[in-house]
């Protein structure tokens, strides 16, 4: 019989597509255990709504064809975007709905059994297609598991708070995490009215329904928010689907010949743990009048940087951020100035490569949960500064819950805004030698240790992939 296979249906976002590949692909190694012959993996290619996406996309998809492992992908057919959209939620939310019949035709029309479906979190309009099929359905949730209990809870949070979230008396309860204060919510969470908080409250509704749901996290790191979900605190009167977690999963590329980036070799140049590297993630991007605060708060603060400093998205509506005019931006003088001691990089800078150099010692990051595992994996301390989607969550959680993080003020009410002192203060706790961010630092490299266990073989993460597969392989035996 020909080998089953598992379908995985990706979106397209940077964090999103490579992470299930990723995840995906750690089933493969599972291939010849007890569980019978192994996986093969399906991909369905949606077509991305806007061109930026799609070529980032296509070259996923080239590499991943050419390297051997005999992943297949079908492109389903283009879809036309829904408007008047809301916000991201609402919108990637939609265009995913508008492939129910592509789904339901690609996963049919395999010429070898289905062992499964796995879902990005947005997707979860396709499991009435799943339940058609009689195909066992997975999310894959490419966040942390405090975000999940989030909105697995949200249902039930919805009809306890009347009002907004932000006008409660007290904190948010969510069984295994210490009470949120309802300023750390994720964006969408904020406005009860808009449809992007309907969207999130549909998807933690129909999380309920999946047969499993893999989350990108570490048992060891979020043990009792994920053993609240396991035991039914988060969920009370019904049980929540198994959770898998097998990460950190994290994407790095193949070694290449090309000389080394120019971000790395001026790290070369710097003594061990002495630079404090700034990145916002894919979509991040600073107002003038922040940039012109980091620039005096990184100044004063006395210590060596990299900061990756990006301009406004272009006109049209796309996400992405622009390459920086560094002379428009920055202070007179500036560069000058911090010439031995910094570097500000105008465009997307290799952040794991980054990460990984001996030189750095302190991440200030906009706490997308890719990057903060990949700090973690490196051993990174963190200053979290939030700026969309669940980084405010993230926030709360690496500094409150994880410890591994030194907080900074972030007002939340103007656009995320930090004052140059509060830079200054941060930087200097993060890099220098307060309690704070000593504590942060050993958490960190406990946390590296922890990360690289998990996914040993026998490690936490690994076990989580071998049962997963093992479910995998007796439902479609
Ligand atoms: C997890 O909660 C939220 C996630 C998102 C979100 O949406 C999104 C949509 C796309 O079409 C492409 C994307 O790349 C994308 C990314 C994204 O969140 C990012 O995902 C990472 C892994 O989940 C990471 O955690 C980052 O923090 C996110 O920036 C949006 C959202 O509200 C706007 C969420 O609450
Ligand atoms: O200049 C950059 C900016 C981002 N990234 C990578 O982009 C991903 C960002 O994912 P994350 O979940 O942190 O945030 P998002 O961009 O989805 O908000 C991470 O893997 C980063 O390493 C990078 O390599 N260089």
């Amino acid at each position: 019989m020909a080998i089953p296979t598992l379908v995985l249906l990706p979106t397209w976002g940077t964090g999103h597509l490579m992470s299930l590949l990723d995840a995906g692909k750690r089933l493969l190694g599972c291939r010849g255990g007890s569980g019978g012959g192994g996986l093969s993996l399906t991909v369905l290619v949606m077509q991305p709504p806007r061109k930026e996406y799609a070529s980032a996309v296509a070259a996923t998809v080239r590499r991943e064809e050419a390297s051997g492992l005999g992943i297949r992908f079908r492109h389903l057919p283009a879809v036309e975007p829904p408007t008047g959209c809301a916000g991201v939620e609402e919108f990637v939310s939609r265009f995913v709905q508008l492939h129910a019949d592509h789904v339901r035709a690609a996963v049919s029309g395999l010429d070898c059994p289905v062992a499964g479906l796995v879902i990005d979190f947005f997707c979860t309009t396709l499991l009435d297609v799943s339940r058609e099929l009689a195909v066992p359905a997975y999310v894959y949730f490419t966040s942390n598991a405090a975000c999940l209990a989030l909105l697995l809870r949200l249902p039930v949070l919805d009809e306890e708070v009347t009002v907004e979230f932000e006008e409660m008396d007290g904190e948010v309860d969510i069984p295994g995490l210490p009470p949120v204060p309802p300023s750390s919510l994720p964006m969408p969470v904020m406005d009860k009215k808009n449809p992007n908080y309907t969207w999130f409250v549909y998807h933690g509704r129909r999380f309920m329904e999946a047969n499993g749901i893999i989350v990108n996290t570490v048992r060891e790191i979020e043990g009792s928010v994920l053993a609240a979900i396991a035991d039914g605190r988060v969920t009370p009167g019904v049980r929540a689907p198994v959770i898998y977690p097998v990460g950190p999963v994290i994407s790095f590329t193949p070694p290449s010949d090309d000389p080394p980036h120019e971000c790395v070799r001026w790290l070369d140049a710097q003594p061990p743990a002495s630079v404090v590297f700034l990145c916002f993630g894919s979509m991040g991007s600073l107002a003038p009048p922040q940039v012109l605060e980091v620039a005096h708060g990184l100044e004063r603060s006395g210590h060596r940087f990299l900061w990756v400093l990006r301009g406004a998205p272009a006109a049209g509506g796309s996400m992405s951020p622009t390459d920086a005019d560094l002379d428009e931006l920055l202070p007179e003088g500036f560069l000058e100035r911090t010439r031995a001691r910094g570097v500000v990089w105008p465009t997307w800078a290799p952040q794991k490569e980054i990460l990984a150099h001996a030189a750095v010692g302190g991440f200030v990051t906009h706490g997308g949960w890719n990057s903060t595992l990949e700090s973690l994996w490196f051993g990174v301390p963190m200053v979290p500064w939030p700026l969309y989607a669940e980084q405010h969550m993230n926030a709360f959680t690496l500094v409150a819950a994880m410890g591994v993080a030194v907080a900074m003020k972030v007002d939340r009410k103007r656009n995320n805004f930090v004052e140059a002192s509060e830079v200054e203060r941060a930087v200097r706790s993060l890099m220098g030698g307060s309690e704070e961010g000593r504590k942060a630092r050993e958490k960190a490299a406990e946390m590296k240790a922890v990360c690289r266990k998990a996914v040993e073989e026998g490690g936490s993460s690994d076990m989580a992939v071998h049962k997963l597969y093992e479910e995998l392989s007796t439902q479609t035996a």
